[in-house]
């Protein structure tokens, strides 16, 4: 389990992450969800010690990775992938890890297989990589050592959509199994079909978090009629706020039931009522993070 508790983390007078809070539960993929420039890297950092907190904790099973005396077994790790010896084999990167490690030497070919780059591939330099490819070498980095938590920045980055399910499976199978998982992206789409509980954060701050049902709960109900101007007015006049979609449907934080009574008594035919599914997420994403939007959410 990961704990971080009132995590500070200040440039100068910046705050890069103010005051943050929350677990990545054992058993579970956790998905870090903010927009560029949000603080999950410096969180992240500071989690496996490369950057100092300027207050609070971030620790595993209790520790500071810092206090890890074999960090690699415990502890895998995928900050960025581009970082790793351009000039070596992805062979090279993996057998240094397994020697560091103390691992038995038939890990290097067992992992390469795992993460399906095949012999050919890991006999190549990491320069000649793709981003997919430095990816799958990145996660076998992470692990290797058999670790039982995965601390992993941006791992789909570069991986398309038949790398994307095959890291999801992977991923499932490994907190099916009792392992730890947190990951971090910018889209949520990419990480809300891997994700059993998200924490989202804008400017360095927590502005959500719960697992994916209650946040797709909170994403509220879709709703479209013929008549949306005389929907959107009978709810508000019941107090409840709409945000319209630009296909013409409507999402609200009413539940469906308070929209049907709502609808009938001012007479206005519904032609869709539905609760909110990734689309409504998305939508509640961006406006959870939109003041740290750069080109600010589209009406
Ligand atoms: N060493 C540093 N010195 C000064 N500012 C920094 C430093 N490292 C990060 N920052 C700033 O802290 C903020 C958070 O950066 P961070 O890399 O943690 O964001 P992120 O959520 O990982 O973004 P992205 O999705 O773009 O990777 C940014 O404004 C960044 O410029």
């Amino acid at each position: 389990m990961i704990t971080i508790d009132s995590l500070t983390r200040k440039y100068g007078d910046f705050t890069a992450v103010d005051n943050v809070t929350f677990e990545a539960r054992t058993g579970r993929v956790t998905g870090f969800l903010g927009p560029n420039g949000a603080g999950k890297s410096t969180t992240m950092r500071v989690m496996v010690g490369l950057t100092p907190p300027t207050s609070g904790s971030a620790l595993i099973d209790g520790r500071r990775f810092a206090d890890l005396p074999n960090p690699g077994r415990e502890v895998g790790v995928l900050l960025d992938a581009s970082a790793q010896h351009a000039g070596r084999t992805g062979r090279e990167i993996l057998t240094i890890a397994q020697r560091t490690m103390g691992l038995p030497k038939g890990s290097v070919d067992a992992m390469l297989e795992r993460v399906s780059l095949t012999d050919n591939e890991a006999n190549r330099r990491v320069r000649n990589y793709s981003l997919g490819m430095r990816q799958r070498l990145g996660i076998a980095t992470a692990l290797i050592g058999d670790p039982h938590v995965l601390i992993l920045d941006e791992p789909a980055n570069g991986l398309d959509p038949a790398g994307i399910r095959w890291m999801r499976d992977l991923l499932r199978g490994y907190a099916n199994r009792g392992g730890t998982v947190l990951l971090s992206s910018h889209l949520l789409h990419e990480i809300e079909v891997i994700a059993d509980d998200l924490v989202v954060i804008g400017n360095g701050r927590i502005v959500a978090q719960g697992t994916k049902s209650e946040l797709l709960e909170a994403a509220g109900t879709v709703v479209r009629s013929d008549d949306l101007p005389g929907l959107v007015r009978a709810l508000d006049a019941a107090g409840h706020s709409g945000t319209p979609y630009a296909d013409g449907a409507l999402r609200t934080d009413a539940d469906a039931s308070t929209i049907g009574k709502v609808a009938l008594a001012a007479g206005v035919a519904l032609t869709e009522l539905r609760a909110a599914d990734g689309a409504g997420l998305e939508e509640m994403f961006l406006e959870l993070t939109a003041d740290t939007q750069r080109e600010g959410v589209a009406a």
